[in-house]
């Protein structure tokens, strides 16, 4: 494990049966509230931004917008978020989707990207994947590209990465840890 990784993966807590039982819930409340913790989680994710030549920073309503609007303005680029339905005014693409605990329906502005619009989907958790591949649809739906996924954790007991794989047509996934 880097020394960052570390750093990130100590200030995070296992809470059992937390929202729903048998689920352990990974509590991130601890590592934003540690300024070394947030701050070099929030560089790392902008310094990535940059490096995939990004132009918009998309984060998914609520967790993801925590971490992906920081890094947006780190990385000087412009942010868009992904909320869940009934949110967001205008016109709007919604895509429905399974998560751990539970399904929901989420949305993005039609007019949120510029045509061609390089993007990069940022959010806490990845844990089924269904709400990173619904928001990968969304995406392209309203004209952008993506070019990364970026998530603080990735869950490896839970089957995430696979089922995504055919939503993100070579598009790179990345976890800056796997737990
Ligand atoms: O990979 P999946 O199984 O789809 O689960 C991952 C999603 O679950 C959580 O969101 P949640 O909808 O619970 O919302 P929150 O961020 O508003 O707490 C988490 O923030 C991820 O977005
Ligand atoms: N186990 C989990 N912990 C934290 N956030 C989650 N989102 C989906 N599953 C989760």
């Amino acid at each position: 494990m880097t020394e960052l990784a570390e750093l990130l993966d100590s200030r995070i807590r296992d809470v059992p049966d937390y929202p729903k039982p048998g689920v352990l819930f990974k509590d991130i409340a601890p590592l934003l509230a540690d300024a070394e913790a947030f701050g070099a989680l929030v560089r790392a994710l902008a310094d990535r931004a940059t490096e995939l030549g990004a132009t918009k920073v998309v984060g998914l309503e609520a967790r993801g917008f925590v971490l992906a609007a920081p890094a947006a303005f780190a990385a000087g680029l412009g942010f868009v978020p992904i909320r869940k339905k009934g949110k967001l005014p205008g016109e709007v693409h919604a895509e429905s989707y399974d998560l751990e605990y539970g399904s929901a329906t989420l949305e993005v502005q039609c007019d949120a990207f510029a045509p061609g619009e390089k993007v990069l989907v940022i959010d806490d958790v990845l844990a089924t994947g269904g709400t990173v591949a619904a928001s990968l649809e969304l995406v392209r739906r309203a004209g952008g590209v993506p070019v990364g996924v970026l998530v603080l954790m990735e869950l490896g007991f839970l089957p995430g990465r696979e089922r995504l794989t055919p939503h993100l047509d070579g598009v790179p996934l990345e976890a800056l840890i796997t737990v």
